[in-house]
């Protein structure tokens, strides 16, 4: 197997609307996405409460574990396996951070595709209706070449899928 680095990604949801940040730096600089960022020497939902909490200031109640995408780029010898979640009930103010800014509420109608990362078309719709997700994306220059995107029963089919 690849040597693999852990991410977790976050979508805050209320009211058929989404949270989303645009990225100030790093991976997916100038983009809108969810929150999120390297799992360090802790839990995936300790990661994700973490990152949340410092990209948007909002203290993750519930988080449920929705899905994985495996993103793996020709001529780097490392994959992403991004750990994708909801979160429905949080305290606090959503806020901007330094690594994200501005931060807004879109409509589920009104998702910015055309300013995200490529692949997001493709599972989003998977994301937006709570429904078990896997994917595998390969990339070649900013290129998806394949993008291997599957509904599951449970998120234990996303693992097995993904060979996780
Ligand atoms: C091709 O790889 C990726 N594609 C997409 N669409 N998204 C990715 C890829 N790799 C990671 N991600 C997601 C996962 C995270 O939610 C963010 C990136 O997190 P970041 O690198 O900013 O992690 P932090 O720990 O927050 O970084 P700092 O050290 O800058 O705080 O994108």
């Amino acid at each position: 197997m690849r040597p693999q680095k852990l991410f977790t990604l976050i979508f805050v949801k209320k009211n058929k609307e989404i949270l989303l940040g645009h990225k100030t730096r790093g991976l997916g600089k100038g983009l809108w996405n969810g929150f999120g960022g390297k799992v360090e020497n802790e839990t995936l939902l300790n990661c994700a409460k973490r990152e949340l909490y410092e990209e948007c200031s909002l203290l993750a109640e519930n988080l449920n574990h929705l899905g994985v995408v495996k993103y793996e780029v020709v001529d780097e010898d490392v994959d992403h396996i991004v750990h994708v979640f909801t979160c429905t009930k949080y305290t606090g103010t959503e806020q901007r951070s330094e690594e994200m800014d501005p931060i807004r509420w879109f409509n589920f109608k009104d998702v910015p595709y055309e300013k995200m990362w490529p692949c997001a078309k493709k599972w989003w719709p998977y994301m937006l209706s709570d429904k078990y997700f896997s994917v595998h994306c390969i990339y070649n220059d900013g290129n998806i070449i394949s993008n291997n995107v599957l509904g599951h029963g449970s998120i234990n089919h996303v693992f097995s899928e993904l060979s996780l």
